[in-house]
């Protein structure tokens, strides 16, 4: 079916009427292995509405949307659509008008914007080469006004930045459901979680017009600002079972996380440890290249916790990857408790005490087909082994277990592979794998990326903890809420180079985002 006859006979555009929600499900469940990942549960969502779905780590909200998305059959219940019932598992969602848009959207990089969003609606394999273009870039020139969004459509994708790709991910879901908006259900996965708070904006605002237009959006989120100020309604999970739906306005942060969370939060994040005076440098980077970044040069002292931040693509996400010697560094020194650590190699890095957290957990963090156990005692398998054979498994064994119920995971279960973990319960895991090793300096990058308030605060106290105990810490992040209340102070880098440098007394988030928009302070 082409989009266009797909939008043609789109229900709820016409066929279903005005009246009633958009989305109306009665007594949905499925369980796994004989656990509810979500109880019999009913849910609306109007029309027209952007309607966040939040909950903690575990609590459902992947599996629910996996239901919709026809991932998963459902094991009882029934759902409709701009009043129409949906044959369950849902097949083809698109053909009934849902679009589901995943965090790590799908595009191909070395494509452009126009050939990706091309893809979606089949034009490249069909006949009349230039003319089927022209009208493809027409129809996406088209959606994008109406959007009001401006799209490179000549570009390569991977010349973008993340939320210009993000807006493209949503531009092509709106193109392949059809060109109208009206009676579409779009569903997006935590399209924000990667991207700073000003890059998120433009996502969210986004997301407000295709709800303007008549279609519904589910967005789901950990970050509570944006379920607050961007959406017209919440919708919380806990443990599978649906506990609160109802509008945003009046909603306080507070009320939000007790709601999600089933217990009052009054701290999110832990204060960096106390420190009086200086301690003894204990990682020095000495005119560091490498990726974007040039001649950096800073020293950080045992037991603090420093924040590197910027604009997308400023080099914050590249450094950390230098440090860990898995992009080429290209000048400059990284010596840890005054030995140098040899560049492009990560494992003289971790040899050297560094260890990397690292941001993409599904490409750099996990090995997704091994069991929760394996992943988290594979950097110290050397432990274990002799000449590459396995001579303690016991202790492996006993020290795998010990150390997924110490990451605070959800469930215990060591031996289950770790893609049947939700995502913010592999975080836990991947950062209990590396304070295995008690690294003298952590890397964080994007550390509690789609983890929920509690998990988060969790991690962040085990962070704190370790630097109380002397390692220096180092946060590559976006998040700057999170960066002014945890570090000591952090550092805004601009094309590579620090540019600014705030310490714990003039740490907030508006001070760090104002010196990554306007480069207000210039290190002299
Ligand atoms: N394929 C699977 N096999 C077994 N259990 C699963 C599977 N997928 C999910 N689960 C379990 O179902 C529960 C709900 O998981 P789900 O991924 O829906 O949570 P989530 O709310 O999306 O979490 P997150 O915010 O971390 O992504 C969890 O306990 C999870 O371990």
């Amino acid at each position: 079916m082409t989009p266009e006859s797909a939008a043609a006979t789109l229900p709820g555009r016409g066929g279903g009427g005005t009246a009633g929600p958009a989305l109306q499900i009665e007594g949905l469940s499925k369980q796994f292995d004989g656990n509810y990942a979500l109880h019999p549960l009913d849910w609306e969502v109007k029309r027209g509405e952007v309607h966040a779905l939040c909950g903690q780590n575990g609590s459902g909200k992947s599996t629910m949307i996996k239901c919709l998305a026809g991932y998963y059959r459902p094991d009882s219940g029934r759902v409709s659509l701009f009043g129409r019932e949906l044959d369950l598992p849902v097949r083809n969602p698109a053909e009934h008008g849902i679009a589901v848009i995943h965090q790590d959207l799908g595009l191909a990089p070395e494509m452009t914007v126009l050939e990706n969003i091309g893809v979606a609606t089949g034009y490249g394999t069909r006949g009349f080469g230039w003319v089927r273009d022209r009208q493809e870039a027409k129809a996406c020139r088209e959606i994008a006004e109406r959007l009001g969004i401006e799209l490179p459509l000549n570009t390569l994708v991977a010349d973008l930045s993340p939320a210009q790709r993000a807006l493209v991910g949503l531009v092509r879901a709106v193109r392949a459901l059809g060109d109208g908006h009206e009676g579409h259900l779009f569903i997006l996965d935590e399209p924000t979680a990667s991207l700073s708070h000003s890059e998120a904006a433009q996502v969210t605002s986004m997301m407000r017009s295709v709800a303007d237009l008549g279609s519904s959006v589910i967005f789901v989120s950990h970050r509570l600002s944006e379920v607050l100020d961007d959406c017209d309604s919440v919708t919380v999970l806990r443990d599978g079972k649906r506990v609160l739906t109802r509008s945003t306005a009046g909603l306080t942060r507070s009320d939000l996380v007790a709601d999600i969370l089933g217990r009052r939060l009054t701290d999110y994040y832990p204060d960096p440890p106390e420190r009086s005076g200086t301690t003894p440098a204990q990682l020095v980077l000495e005119n560091v290249s490498g990726g974007v970044v040039k001649d950096l040069s800073v020293t950080v002292e045992k037991g603090e916790i420093v924040g590197f931040t910027g604009l997308a693509g400023m080099g914050h996400e590249e450094l950390p990857l230098v440090l860990a010697g898995k992009l080429p560094r290209t000048g400059g020194t990284v010596t840890v408790d005054g030995t140098a650590v040899e560049p492009n190699r990560p494992r003289a890095a971790i040899a050297a005490g560094l260890a990397l957290v690292p941001g993409n957990r599904h490409r750099d963090g996990v090995w997704l087909d091994a069991s929760a156990a394996e992943n988290v005692t594979l950097p110290s398998l050397g432990s274990f082994t002799r000449f590459g054979v396995a001579t303690n498994w016991r202790k492996e064994r006993s020290t795998a277990v010990d150390l997924v119920e110490e990451s605070g995971a959800v469930p215990a279960q060591p031996h289950w592979p770790i893609r049947q973990f939700s995502g913010g319960n592999q975080q836990k895991i991947v950062l209990s794998k590396w304070l295995h090793l008690d690294p003298t300096v952590l890397l964080l990058d994007e550390p509690t990326q789609g983890v929920d308030a509690g998990a988060s605060r969790q991690l962040l106290d085990r962070v704190a903890d370790l630097a109380a105990d002397g390692a220096s810490v180092l946060v590559f992040s976006g998040d700057h809420e999170q960066l002014a209340a945890i570090c000591h102070r952090v550092l805004v880098l601009h094309h590579g180079e620090v540019v600014a440098e705030l310490p714990r007394s003039e740490l907030s988030e508006e001070a760090l985002l104002e010196a990554c928009e306007q480069n207000v302070e210039v290190v002299a």
